[in-house]
C-alpha cells in the first residue's frame, strides 16, 4: 500500500495567566472614565469624543468569549499603561515567542512518539513574529536540536492551516521526512486594550503539529491528510499597520492604526459565506458529503460565526460535539484556534471518521484540511 501524509501529533501550550471578561471590562471602564474626566472640557465642547463604556454581558453575547489567557498579565489591566509588560531579553536568551513555540513543539513531538531526529523542517507560522531575523523557527530548531531547516511565515488567522499545507506538500513530495508546524500566537502586544470594540477579542497560546509519512508514523491518534485547500482575497476590513517602515514615516508607532483593528460587522457578513462555500467545495472535490463530517475544527473567532457556517452547510446548528468551541476559555487566538479545538477534541474519533480543520480571517485568508482518523 502506498504511503500517505499524516498528522501524527499535536501539542498545546497554555499560558498560566488569564483575564476574565469582568476583570478586563473593569480595567477598561476605569481607564475610559479617567480619560473622559481628564478631557471633560474638550468632550463638552465637541472637540473630542467621550470614550464609551464596555460590558462583560455584551462581550459574551456577541462573541461567546468569557476569558482569555495572556503570556504576561502584568501591566495589561493597569490604567496608566494598558499593555502587557514583557521583559527585554538579551540576544543570548531564548526569545519569548521561541519559548512558547518550544513548549508546544515538545508536546507535539511527545504525542507523535517522535524525537528531534525525526524532524528536518520547522515552520513557525503565526500572525506576528517578534522580530524579522534570525527566524523564530531557526531559534526553535536550534533549541530542539533539529537538523535541516526552518522558516517563519505570516498569514494571520490562516497561518496554521497554510503552514500545514506547506508541510503536507513537503512530505508528499518526499523532500522532508518530518515537519513541525508551530503557531506561537503572542497576540497581546498587538491588542488595543483602550479600544472598546476590540479589547476583548484576543488571547495568547501556542500550538504545534507533527506532519510525516504514514510509513514512519508510530502514533495512536494519527489522521490521514486527505486534502488541503488555501484561498486568499484582499480585504482591508482586518488590518494592522505596524511595521518596520514606521520609523521612516515619522508616524506615532503607538497609534490605533498600528494595532489590530477591524470592521467586525463586515468581516462577519463577508467571511461566513466564504468559509462555508470553501468547506463545501473542498469536501465536494474529494467526493465527501457535508453529512459525512464527524468533526468540524473551526477557526475560533466568534461562536456566532461558527454556528452560522455550520448552519449554512448542515441546515441546522452543529452540536458542540460536532463543532467544538474553545473560544469561551481561550478567546480568539489567531491561527491557533482551530488547532486548539483539534488538540482537545480528536482522541475520541474512531478509524475512518472524517473531520475538517478550517481557518478564516485577515487577508482575507481561508485554509482547510480534510482529515481521516487512521
Ligand atoms: C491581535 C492579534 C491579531 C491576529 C490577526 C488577525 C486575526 C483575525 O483575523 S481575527 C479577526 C477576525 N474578525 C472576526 O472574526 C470578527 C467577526 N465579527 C465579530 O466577531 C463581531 O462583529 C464582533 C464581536 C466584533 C462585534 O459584534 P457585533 O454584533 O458586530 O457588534 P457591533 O456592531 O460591533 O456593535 C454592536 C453595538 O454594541 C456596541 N459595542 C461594541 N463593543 C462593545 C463592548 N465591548 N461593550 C458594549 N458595547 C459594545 C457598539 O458600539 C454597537 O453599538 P451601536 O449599535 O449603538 O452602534
Amino acid at each position: 500500500m502506498s504511503s500517505s501524509v499524516v498528522i501524527s501529533g499535536v501539542g498545546l501550550w497554555t499560558p498560566t495567566h488569564s483575564i476574565s471578561n469582568e476583570e478586563l471590562v473593569s480595567s477598561y471602564n476605569a481607564w475610559a472614565e479617567h480619560f473622559n474626566l481628564e478631557n471633560q472640557t474638550a468632550i463638552e465642547s465637541g472637540d473630542l469624543e467621550a470614550k464609551p463604556l464596555s460590558s462583560a454581558d455584551f462581550i459574551e453575547k456577541v462573541s461567546g468569549i468569557k476569558s482569555r489567557y495572556i503570556y504576561s498579565k502584568e501591566g495589561t489591566l493597569d490604567i496608566s499603561r494598558m499593555r502587557p509588560i514583557l521583559e527585554a531579553r538579551s540576544d543570548e536568551q531564548v526569545s519569548h515567542q521561541a519559548e512558547m513555540a518550544i513548549a508546544a513543539a515538545t508536546a507535539a513531538l511527545k504525542a507523535a512518539n517522535k524525537t528531534a531526529a525525526d524532524i528536518d523542517m520547522v515552520i513557525v507560522s503565526c500572525a506576528y513574529t517578534q522580530r524579522s531575523y534570525p527566524a523564530i523557527a531557526i531559534e526553535v530548531q536550534a533549541a530542539l536540536g533539529i537538523q535541516g531547516f526552518g522558516f517563519d511565515m505570516l498569514v494571520a488567522c490562516s497561518a496554521a492551516t497554510f503552514g500545514l499545507e506547506r508541510a503536507a506538500d513537503a512530505i508528499k513530495a518526499g523532500s522532508s521526512k518530518g515537519v513541525l508546524v508551530i503557531n506561537p500566537e503572542l497576540t497581546s502586544p498587538q491588542v488595543n486594550y483602550m479600544d472598546r470594540d476590540s479589547h476583548f477579542i484576543f488571547g495568547d497560546v501556542a500550538t504545534a503539529v507533527v506532519v510525516e509519512s504514514s510509513a514512519t508514523c508510530q502514533s495512536a491518534h494519527a489522521f490521514d491528510v486527505l486534502g488541503t485547500k488555501s484561498v486568499t482575497s484582499y480585504s482591508n476590513n482586518i488590518r494592522s499597520n505596524f511595521g518596520y517602515v514606521t520609523r521612516t514615516t515619522d508616524e506615532d508607532p503607538y497609534s490605533a492604526d498600528k494595532l489590530f483593528h477591524q470592521n467586525g460587522r463586515k468581516v462577519f457578513k463577508e467571511v461566513c459565506p466564504m468559509a462555508a462555500e470553501h468547506i463545501e467545495s473542498h469536501l465536494q472535490s474529494h467526493g465527501i458529503q457535508v453529512s459525512e463530517l464527524k468533526r468540524w475544527w473551526l477557526h475560533q473567532a466568534n461562536i456566532n460565526m461558527n454556528l452560522l457556517i455550520s448552519r449554512r452547510l448542515l441546515g441546522r446548528d452543529a452540536t458542540l460535539e460536532e463543532a467544538p468551541i474553545v473560544l469561551d476559555e481561550y478567546a480568539n487566538t489567531a491561527s491557533a484556534g482551530s488547532i486548539i479545538a483539534f488538540a482537545k477534541h480528536h482522541e475520541d474519533l474512531t478509524a475512518g471518521d472524517i473531520g475538517v480543520i478550517c481557518s478564516f480571517g485577515a487577508g482575507y485568508s481561508i485554509g482547510s484540511l480534510i482529515l481521516r482518523k487512521r
